[in-house]
């Protein structure tokens, strides 16, 4: 079951505000493989960065888990690692639903407790690895620092967040031919102009995006000993912030 988007493909009398419901969900697969540079690439590198960072006995939290891709990914990586547990939240009922069972279509030895929880809400403790992918931009942005903290505080020394956004570039010339290039994506990747429109239309009063170095500031003020981006296509940056170890 994975279905083509094509949510936005007929003119809408208006378009409301994007939200993850159960339409949302049938396509999600499709729309964010069409929708995100280096979406895959990211996934594909998880596993490698979660081996090198989990800690038996530790909590492996993945917040805003959606159908559980970076979950599988990061389950992947900690398999090795004794006494882990792996929390996937998510506070859309319908993308919990289907996680669940997403998730009980791979075999592993290692159980994944599924939340329909708000991030803001999520108590974080003894973890080792926290991804937050593509989900602090739905956040509005005063509660995006208190969610870091949070996490900081959560986690182990040694351990890490490791949180991919959309992000807009400090320049305006640069920031202009990223998202010229993200718009020339999504139309090799079979998206109208009118898609493109009415997506951008859906989404701009729900997801406000932050420059690299709005996020580092957050992982400096949160107390990391080490932060930065290992990853960036386009306007897609997949960055990480390390605890230090004392
Ligand atoms: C773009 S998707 C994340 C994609 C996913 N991490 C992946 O790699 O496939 C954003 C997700 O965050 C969830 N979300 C947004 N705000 C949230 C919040 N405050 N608490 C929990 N989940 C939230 C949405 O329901 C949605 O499933
Ligand atoms: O920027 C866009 O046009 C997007 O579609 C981005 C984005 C995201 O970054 O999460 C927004 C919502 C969808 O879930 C998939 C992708």
């Amino acid at each position: 079951m994975n279905h083509r988007d094509t949510i936005f493909s007929k003119p809408l009398p208006s378009v409301s505000d994007f939200r993850f419901d159960q339409q949302v969900v049938e396509v999600f697969p499709d729309m964010i493989n069409r929708s995100v540079p280096g979406y895959s690439s990211i996934l594909q590198t998880l596993p490698q960065l979660a081996e090198r960072y989990v800690q038996p006995q530790s909590n492996v939290y993945d917040l805003g888990c959606s159908l559980g891709a970076a979950t599988l990914a990061l389950r992947k990586g900690c398999e090795q690692a004794s006494q882990v547990q792996l929390i996937a939240v998510d506070n859309s009922d319908a993308m919990i639903e289907r996680a669940q069972l997403h998730l009980q279509g791979f075999k592993s030895q290692l159980p994944v407790t599924l939340r329909c929880e708000d991030i803001r809400e999520t108590h974080i403790e003894d973890a080792s690895i926290v991804v937050l992918n593509f989900t602090l931009q739905f956040v509005p942005r005063e509660e995006r620092q208190q969610i870091i903290q949070r996490i900081f505080s959560g986690l182990k020394p040694g351990g890490v967040l490791f949180i991919a956004e959309k992000i807009v570039a400090e320049d305006p010339h640069i920031a202009d031919v990223l998202v010229d290039l993200h718009h020339d994506f999504k139309r090799a990747n079979g998206y109208s102009e009118l898609e493109i429109s009415q997506k951008r239309a859906a989404i701009e009063n729900v997801m406000k995006i932050d420059s690299m170095t709005t996020h580092f500031a957050r992982f400096e003020e949160a107390g990391f000993a080490h932060y930065g981006c290992w990853f960036q296509c386009f306007n897609f940056a997949a960055m990480m912030a390390v605890k230090g170890t004392e």
